[in-house]
């Protein structure tokens, strides 16, 4: 198998067979690589020979010299269609022909067959006419050829009929005649004697032919030898060819046998090593494969995270950018609404003034109607004027005769002018100083009502909180000025069965009832915003549970912040006439797990961007880096400033619950004045701080994330508690823990000697924030009973 898949693939190194040049005595047949010398037509026609006088074939085969030889002895003589054969037939047939032609009395060729057949009964086979035996011929020629004396043939046969059916013709005729017809018998005899005669000369005519014949064939038999002797050399040239031929194809077998053995063992190294090859392609390729799999599975997995997470940072930033979108939205719809309104009051303006000046217009037509009635009056009091002139000017001819008394006076009333204007510049003076003045008993005032002041303020029920839910909370002089609050605790039984309720009576510096409004409570605060204008430090927060209105009265919209800022707008401008010009900068940070975030900043920096807090301790100064300050050149920045922190804070709030709870936001307001006349400089900042909701760890039941912020929350309202402690025990120079929290870092120059201190308590009306409402009032009276030293202001005065 192995071996035809080769022969396809090499070529064989085999030397192409010899020619052998053709002769022009034959064709050659070629079979088995042996050449068979064929004699060409005309002298032995072996290719038209019929398959059935071929000699059989032997399993070695013969030469064709061998098989001339054959030719000679054993083949059948040629067919009719050799020359040779068809002469003799030719003249044979002559031969009877002439015969016949000669007796008209013998029946022509078609009727030979029944004479012939008459006469063998007669005279038997060996008698024959030539005629008959011309017809068979062949068969006579036949034997002639395969060696048989053509003389006995002639010359035997005619005598041997003739001895031998005498007697049976003669009784046969001797039974038709009569023994005494012998004419009929002469005649018959006589009859018999032609027939005789006839049969002789076609007997010697047949003779001619047959030595004619064999002369032909041995002339033929002569060739034959000569082909033979021929064939028998080709056929000797042939065997050396053959047996060449045969030493070369064994040699060639041999050869291709080695070709073949060696090309297999390559051929099974080949496949051998083909396979090893295949093999290791395979192992490669498995490998490879196995680790394109892997890379392109961790690709899919690194890319599914980035699409992830570009997916998350996309949102985050759509939301975002639709926060802002709506708060800018609010924004701009506010100003349109504002514009509207101005544009409506203008309207309104113009159209009073059009009423007016149509009223004006009325007015002046009817004045015009009394001008010309008046003019008309005029003209006819002009005569009487004139009259009066002449009177007058004879009154100043007297007159001027007066000159010197009348000059005396003009000098006395430029005296009182003189006297007048620096009685106004020592006014204005004595104003200025009044003003100062007032800044000073302002926060004398203030100092003496204490530098750290604690306000109550008790939230209403809000309309989900059902009557019944609401604790007892007593307000004892809540007519005026109410100070007091008296919060009536759980219901006791004593041992004897009787239901007590213990009162919680707590004082602080004002108590604000739920029925109170924001701007009651600014009314109380308002003289603080005054002192920050007037460059003290203030801080004003908001302590109390989550829900208990710390937000509403911080940063709602009629909350304290926007009154702060609309107030101190409104002073500012009134102090401009005594000189004063201030400039006002806000910010707004939230401290959130003790992390400090910009309210004001980008929302996608919030909760990234890492803000530091620096002290000047030599101006008394906070710096807190990277946070945005906005100019407040405008009353209505406040608002804008309020719903961008709101927004910040409520994005904030989608990853970790309600923000405001959670973290303490300070407002922060820089006032910087100068006094163009006096020279005076105050520098003041206001902070206003909602703390976040202060429920204590054991009642929130917060854990993960909630327990960490409420920690965080704890410690920071801890130390906030530390730090009015510390100041509260006013020991100059005494340790103040500022730096435990980020939040009383923070308002480290607002908080203490420095500075002029607000704490609002909120406190929630409902029964079931009763223990927490009661920690909030413990803690709040702790700093009320606290006394923090005196303020200093922040202010120089030019040389
Ligand atoms: N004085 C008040 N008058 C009317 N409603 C009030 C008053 N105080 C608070 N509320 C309402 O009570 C609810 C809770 O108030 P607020 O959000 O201000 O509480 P909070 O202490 O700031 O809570 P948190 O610590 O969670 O921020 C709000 O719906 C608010 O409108």
């Amino acid at each position: 198998m192995e071996s035809n898949e080769n022969s396809s693939t090499y070529t064989s190194h085999l030397r192409p067979p010899s020619k052998i040049p053709s002769t022009d005595k034959g064709l050659f047949e070629i079979s088995n690589n042996a050449r068979t010398a064929i004699p060409p037509p005309g002298t032995m026609s072996l290719k038209h020979r019929p398959a059935s006088a071929l000699p059989e074939p032997t399993p070695k085969r013969k030469t064709l010299a061998q098989r001339a030889g054959e030719t000679k002895s054993g083949l059948p003589a040629p067919p009719s269609s050799r020359p040779v054969g068809s002469a003799v037939r030719a003249a044979t047939l002559a031969g009877a022909r002439n015969m016949s032609m000669t007796s008209s009395r013998v029946p022509a060729a078609a009727s030979r067959g029944a004479s012939a057949s008459s006469f063998s009964k007669s005279m038997g086979p060996g008698s024959r006419p030539a005629s008959v035996a011309g017809s068979s011929r062949p068969q006579t020629s036949m034997r002639h050829a395969r060696g048989v004396p053509s003389t006995s043939v002639p010359t035997a046969r005619p005598a041997t009929s003739l001895e031998s059916r005498s007697s049976e013709d003669e009784a046969a005729v001797s039974g038709k005649r009569k023994a005494w017809d012998t004419n009929g018998r002469l005649e018959d005899m006589e009859q018999l004697y032609h027939q005789l005669k006839d049969q002789m000369t076609g007997s010697s005519k047949e003779r001619n032919v047959l030595e004619e014949t064999v002369s032909i064939y041995k002339t033929r038999v002569t060739e034959l030898e000569a082909i033979k002797t021929q064939l028998s050399t080709h056929n000797m040239s042939l065997q050396t060819d053959l047996e060449t031929t045969k030493i070369k194809l064994s040699s060639t077998t041999n050869t291709l046998d080695e070709e073949r053995r060696s090309n297999g063992a390559k051929l099974d190294d080949l496949q051998r090593q083909h396979r090893n090859d295949m093999e290791d392609a395979r192992r490669h390729a498995q490998f490879e494969t196995e680790r394109l799999i892997r890379a392109h599975q961790e690709e899919i997995v690194q890319l599914e995270r980035r699409l992830q997470s570009n997916f998350e940072d996309e949102r985050r930033k759509h939301l975002r950018e639709l926060e802002e979108a709506i708060f800018k939205g609010g924004q701009d719809k506010r100003q349109t609404e504002e514009q509207l309104e101005a544009k409506d009051n203008e309207l309104q303006g113009l159209e009073t003034e059009l009423k007016q000046t149509t009223r004006d217009l009325e007015r002046e037509k009817l004045l015009t109607e009394k001008l010309r009635n008046n003019l008309a009056e005029t003209s006819a009091s002009s005569l009487g004027l004139e009259s009066s002139m002449r009177s007058l000017r004879a009154k100043i001819e007297f007159l001027e005769s007066d000159s010197k008394a009348q000059s005396q006076c003009y000098a006395d009333l430029e005296q009182r002018l003189q006297d007048a204007l620096a009685a106004a510049t020592e006014a204005k003076e004595k104003l200025r100083k009044e003003e100062t003045l007032r800044r000073k008993l302002h926060n004398q005032v203030q100092e003496l009502k204490g530098n750290i002041r604690v306000f109550c303020r008790v939230r209403p029920p809000i309309s989900s909180e059902p009557e019944n839910t609401v604790a007892r909370l007593n307000f004892p002089d809540g007519d005026g000025e109410s100070r007091e609050l008296e919060v009536n605790g759980p219901e006791e039984k004593n041992s004897l069965g009787n239901v007590t309720v213990k009162k919680n009576a707590f004082a602080f510096d004002r108590v604000f009832a739920p029925g109170c409004q924001n701007a009651d409570v600014f009314e109380e605060i308002s003289q603080l915003v005054q002192s920050a204008l007037d460059g003290y430090n203030v801080c004003i927060f908001c302590y109390g549970q989550t829900g208990s209105g710390k937000t509403h009265t911080m940063s709602s919209d009629d909350g304290m912040i926007p009154r702060a800022v609309h107030q101190i707008y409104d002073t500012a401008k009134s102090l401009e006439e005594k000189g004063w010009r201030y400039t006002m900068e806000g910010s707004f940070v939230e401290v959130y797990n003790e992390t400090i975030n910009d309210l004001l900043g980008k929302p996608e920096e919030f909760d990234k961007k890492k803000h530091e807090i620096r002290h000047d301790l030599q101006r008394c100064k906070t710096i807190i880096t990277d946070v945005n300050t906005v100019t407040m050149d405008s009353p209505n920045k406040v608002e804008s400033i309020l719903q961008r922190a709101t927004a910040n804070r409520s994005v904030a709030a989608t990853k970790a619950n309600n923000r405001s709870s959670r973290s303490h936001s300070v407002f922060i307001l820089k006032l910087i004045g100068e006094n163009s006349v006096t020279g005076e400089k105050s520098e003041g900042t206001l902070n206003l701080v909602d703390l976040a909701g202060s429920e204590r760890l054991s009642h929130s039941g917060a854990t993960g994330e909630r327990l960490r912020e409420t920690q965080n929350i704890n410690r920071s309202l801890s130390c906030l508690g530390d730090v009015i402690g510390a100041l509260g025990q006013g020991k100059e120079g005494g340790h103040v823990p500022y730096r435990n929290s980020k939040l009383t870092y923070l308002l480290q120059f607002s908080l203490g000697g420095n500075s002029k201190t607000l704490m609002f308590v909120m406190i929630s009306p409902l029964q079931a924030h009763l223990s927490e409402t009661l920690t909030s009032l413990k803690f709040a009276t702790k700093v009320h009973n606290t006394h923090i030293g005196t303020a200093k202001r922040q202010a120089k005065v030019k040389d």
